[in-house]
């Protein structure tokens, strides 16, 4: 296949310099300062950065046989009361057949077998070099897999065939393919949904995100990870210690919320806006009241969303937008609820063209409009606001390097994710689990889907 991108050559400048900088390369937090992303690179003890820049990666032929759960290996992570456990649950006696939960070009929504199969896991025969097996264990359904089942697209990325559905979801490593040398069986990890090329401009500077040749799980046509069993590199698969498996789950949706408070640059005391109280809404909301930003305004056309906000943070004052006022009268609203302070910062979280609107005119002079919201193709905007304010209108699509960030937040218990869980369902039940989420009469936030193994971790 003809390469869209240049890689950089042996002894060419950007090849050199990240060779000579940091030989190691991987899990380099100079190398995410300077550019090249923490943990970009695969963890494998034959891969280094240098050989992925010249595109040498090769298989050795010597590797020892795949390594499966065994009894003895299945040591879990010690529990609160500092005892270690362990679990007696080896992959040979799993029993459940994989299976996926499948949206198609008519909108259908089904469960069925899918692959990688029971008995090739079981086998290791489908793990190339540097993944691991992961037993999902919980998945969050996203509001772009609403989408895909009922609107079979976003955007350019459509619904073409029989698909697999999401992308935010923890598991359990079941088998580890002999390269990988930081993940063993047993341990609790979290999947970043991406698969990226290493090679081109944005992998290259730290910014994978935006890789040319981006494969992103659950985005047509690569197959999400609504399943039970998933091969997965390991680098993409972030250990998670005795986080339960939906905050770990939930670090998907929070490092979106991360990366655009991130570079929105919110600060201690920074007027802020968020405009849609759904999950991402209310995870930026989380974001910002740990990072100090005072007053914060959310909006929302759900009474019952600004509730919940409420909820998670008393101090947030809350705006039911109206379909009839307009937005400028809106913008007036919402500064008057922040008692006269125009926010400096609006994170906009709906990607509906009025509330970009509303947010424009929120704005103080120089302020920022930072849109996590994804929405019609083209939108009217009020140029010369923007222009004679200069404000700052800036995007945020996905994440990089958030991962170790969102795990420490959580940990810690900064950012308090767990009771954005309001509904539950087994694999089995998925479809059921998609009509409650896509229902706003349901009061849904964050519907997971569990699936249930005959081992217990
Ligand atoms: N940029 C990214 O990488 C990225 C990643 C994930 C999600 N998203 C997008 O972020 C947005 C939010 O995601 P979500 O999962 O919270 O979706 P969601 O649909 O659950 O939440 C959107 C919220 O906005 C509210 N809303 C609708 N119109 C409004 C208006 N005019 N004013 C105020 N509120 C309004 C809805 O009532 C809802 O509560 C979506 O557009 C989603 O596709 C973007
Ligand atoms: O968090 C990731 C987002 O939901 C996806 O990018 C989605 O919008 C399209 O695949």
């Amino acid at each position: 296949m003809a390469r869209r991108f240049a890689v950089p050559r042996q002894g060419s400048g950007l090849a050199r310099l990240l060779a000579q900088k940091h030989p190691q390369h991987r899990f380099c937090s100079s190398c995410a300062a300077t550019g090249a992303p923490e943990g970009l690179y695969p963890s494998t003890n034959k891969t280094s950065p240098t050989a992925l820049l010249q595109n040498k990666t090769r298989v050795s032929p010597s590797f020892p046989p795949i390594v499966r759960a065994s009894p003895a290996s299945l040591s879990r992570p010690q529990n609160k009361a500092g005892m270690a456990t362990v679990t007696e649950s080896p992959i040979g006696s799993l029993s459940k057949p994989n299976v996926g939960v499948f949206t198609d070009p008519e909108h259908k929504l089904w469960v069925a077998e899918s692959g990688p199969s029971l008995e090739s896991v079981k086998k290791g025969e489908s793990l190339k070099e540097g993944e691991v097996t992961v037993g999902i264990k919980s998945t969050g359904i996203c509001g772009s897999d609403i989408h895909f089942w009922h609107a079979g697209r976003i955007g350019p990325m459509v619904v073409t065939d029989n698909h697999i559905l999401g992308h935010e979801s923890a598991g359990v490593v079941l088998a580890t393919h002999p390269s990988v040398t930081h993940l063993k069986v047993g341990d609790r990890v979290a999947i970043e949904p991406d698969l990226i090329c290493y090679q081109c401009e944005p992998c290259l500077t730290g910014r994978y995100n935006g890789c040319l040749n981006m494969r992103f799980l659950s985005t047509p046509p690569v197959d999400g990870l609504l399943r039970r069993y998933i091969n997965h590199p390991a680098v993409w698969c972030h250990k998670i210690g005795d986080m339960s498996f939906e905050n770990g789950a939930l670090l998907e949706p929070l490092s979106v919320a991360l990366a655009g408070v991130e570079r929105a640059g919110v600060k201690l005391g920074d007027p802020v806006l968020i405009c849609g109280a759904g999950p991402i809404g209310l995870i930026t909301l989380l974001c910002c009241a740990a990072a100090g930003a005072q007053p914060i305004v959310i909006t929302d056309i759900d009474e019952g969303r600004l509730k919940y906000a409420k909820e998670l943070v008393p101090r947030v004052r809350t705006y039911k937008v109206e379909r009839n006022v307009g937005v400028e009268d809106a913008a007036k609203h919402i500064v008057d609820l922040a008692s006269g302070v125009q926010p400096a910062i609006a994170l906009e979280c709906t990607g509906v063209e009025s509330s970009v609107n509303s947010a424009i005119y929120s704005v103080k002079f120089g302020g920022k409009v930072f849109v996590i919201g994804v929405g019609k193709p083209e939108m009217q905007l009020p140029f010369m606001r923007l222009s004679t304010q200069e404000i700052d209108l800036k995007f945020q699509y996905r994440y990089a390097n958030t991962w170790p960030r969102a795990i420490r937040l959580v940990e810690s218990g900064v950012v308090d994710l767990h009771s954005l869980v309001t509904h539950r369902f087994d694999i089995e039940d998925a479809v059921k689990a998609f009509e409650t989420a896509a229902n706003p009469k349901t009061g849904a936030i964050k519907c997971m889907i569990q699936s249930e193994m005959d081992v217990q971790w």
